[in-house]
């Protein structure tokens, strides 16, 4: 059974919100807002399917708390719904410019305002349906490689705002061909699948991401992580896979199934590119594959300046 689609009412008048929340408990999960800061509050903290929101309000008025939403990367995409007795032309006009996807005037027929929240909820889901097609690699379920450039680019622009430091690392399941060829296409796809399942759930920030690179290679994003902490996850995330113990007889480094790793963290200065760090940590899954898999390598200072003289001149490296 799907889960209940969330609506945040805000509204300042007590009545206004139980008349809407009854008319639309059985149907949905409702949140309410006495005013427009706790709106906008619940609104990033509790990510609702659709806003249902007043105009004219003490402190904030419904037109500021819209600009507010629209303006926040958190709140910007959930649809909003005005619900108002201001009746003119002008303000249903200014509702809509500000972004609100539809402006019901008071006094309403509650039928008629139920078929249109559930209207546009049904939007918002298939909205969500899209978004998921989009980003989510369909076998693992982990991002796809779209989301993350899409991930990585705005990580790194904020890493590079506030001097901060960013891990990027690159995940490939050992002996996999061989894998695929004594077991099958279809356990092999299953410990894809495994291997997504552990890496995500060594990934404890909300911001850390782990998406599927391509065939068998995942990548991992750790913003504002330091390189310790980065290689340690990393390191968990490698003992994970092995304790697995996934069988692989016949496997050229003994009988689990295992995976290296090659990361980097970098403070990325003005001049740095993302895709430069991107290719280090692939030089380093490189080396890890080199020195008999089963490995977590990272680049270090040092080593890079001998071997990866280009990146430290640009201060790739913190
Ligand atoms: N089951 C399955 N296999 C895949 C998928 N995508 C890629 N592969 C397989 O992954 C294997 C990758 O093989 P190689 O690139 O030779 O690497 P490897 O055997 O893991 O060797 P090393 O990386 O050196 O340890 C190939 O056999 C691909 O067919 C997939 O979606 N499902």
């Amino acid at each position: 059974m799907q889960a209940k689609q969330r609506v945040l009412i805000i509204d300042d008048e007590k009545t206004n919100l139980k008349i809407l929340s009854d008319i639309l408990r059985d149907e949905v999960e409702v949140i309410l807002a006495k005013d427009g800061a706790q709106g906008i509050r619940k609104a990033r903290e509790l990510a609702p399917d659709l806003i249902l929101l007043d105009v004219v309000m003490a402190g904030m008025s419904g037109f500021d708390v819209i600009t507010k939403l629209k303006h926040d990367a958190i709140t910007s995409a959930i649809p909003v719904i005005f619900i108002t007795s201001l009746g003119d032309v002008s303000h249903e006009e200014r509702g809509l410019l500000l972004g609100a996807c539809d402006y019901i005037q008071k006094p309403f027929h509650a039928a008629i305002v139920l078929a249109r929240i559930q209207l546009h909820l049904q939007l918002a889901r298939q909205r969500l349906m899209l978004e998921r097609l989009a980003n989510i690699d369909p076998l693992t379920e982990v991002a796809n490689r779209r989301r993350h450039e899409e991930v990585l680019a705005s990580e790194w622009r904020v890493a590079m705002r506030n001097h901060s430091e960013i891990s990027l690392v690159m995940v490939d399941i050992d002996n996999f061909k061989h894998y695929n060829d004594r077991y099958g296409h279809a356990a092999g796809d299953r410990v894809l699948q495994q291997v997504a399942q552990q890496l995500s759930a060594q990934l404890k920030r909300p911001r850390d991401l782990v998406a599927r690179y391509g065939g068998e290679e995942f990548i991992i994003l750790l913003p504002e992580n330091s390189q310790a902490g980065s290689m340690e996850i990393m390191e968990n995330c490698r003992t994970a896979i092995e304790n697995l113990g996934l069988e692989q007889v016949g496997g050229e480094d003994g009988q689990r199934v295992t995976i290296s790793i090659g990361g980097i963290t970098c403070r990325p200065g003005l001049k740095d590119k993302a895709s430069d760090a991107l290719k280090m940590a692939d030089d380093m899954l490189y080396l890890a594959k080199h020195q008999g898999k089963n490995r977590v390598i990272w680049f270090e200072h040092e080593q890079g300046e001998s071997r990866h003289g280009d990146a430290t001149s640009n201060g790739l490296v913190g």
